[in-house]
């Protein structure tokens, strides 16, 4: 049996806020920067190590990650950071408020935008100062990688090959593994490992900085999940 511990990142300043954030690289609100450090104190409560840890190339989760292994003392890990981690790309949408956007498109079209597998958000322009290629953190990207908006489906399509690729070989060398990623790049993952209908996957709602265990049997299915209290 191996265990595999998921964590979205703390509360960001656009959680508190109520903003589609999506690939925006907004801060964790001083709420939940304490919340990361609480999730490694309960970690070590539980008496957790790691061998290998995965995140986006988003701060929110990036820090997340570090404050929770700075609790384990095991700063030493080493960190794999990719954008097949990042948030879901909300496209047009990422900044407007979310109750704004209920007012303006109804909460029927918000609610498909927000958990519809098929569903796209508004796309962005290439020339929008959102569009994902004019950061320089994407620059290795092809044009093709690069998102103007993006569904669960498209989602789970890039967070797919990095957990088969890169994530199962290091979980089949017996390392320990913590992921710190994000509401619906997590999301995308757990539809795949639970094959989760798109019905189900779109109830799945995942609480800020909270350690998801999975235990996972010798084929990596999963044998049973919970949060860590
Ligand atoms: O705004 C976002 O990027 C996500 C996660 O916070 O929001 P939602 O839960 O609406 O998909």
């Amino acid at each position: 049996m191996q265990k595999v511990v998921l964590i979205r990142h703390g509360e960001s300043i656009w959680n508190l806020e109520n903003r589609f954030t999506g690939w925006t690289d907004v801060d964790l609100s001083e709420e939940g920067a304490r919340q990361a450090y609480r999730a490694g104190q309960l970690l070590k409560k539980h008496d957790y190590n790691f061998d290998a840890g995965f995140t986006s190339m988003l701060k929110r989760s990036i820090k997340t990650l570090h404050y929770i292994l700075e609790e384990l003392d095991h700063l030493w890990i080493p960190v794999t950071k990719s954008w097949r981690l990042n948030e879901r790309y909300y496209g047009a949408l990422q900044g407007m408020n979310k109750d704004e956007a209920i007012a303006q498109y109804g909460i029927d079209q918000v609610h498909k935008w927000r958990r519809d597998t098929n569903e796209h958000p508004p796309v962005v322009t290439k020339d929008d100062d959102r569009y994902p290629g004019k950061d320089l953190r994407y620059r290795l990207l092809t044009e093709r990688e690069l998102p103007l908006t993006e569904n669960l489906s498209e989602t789970m399509d890039r967070v797919l090959p990095f957990w088969n690729e890169i994530i199962v070989p290091v979980i089949r060398q017996n390392q320990k593994v913590v992921i710190c990623a994000h509401g619906n790049s997590l999301r995308a993952l757990i539809k795949y490992m639970d094959n989760l209908t798109d019905e189900q996957v779109a109830d799945l709602e995942i609480p800020t900085a909270t350690p998801w265990v999975y235990e996972l049997d010798e084929g990596l299915n999963t044998i049973r999940h919970y949060y860590l209290e």
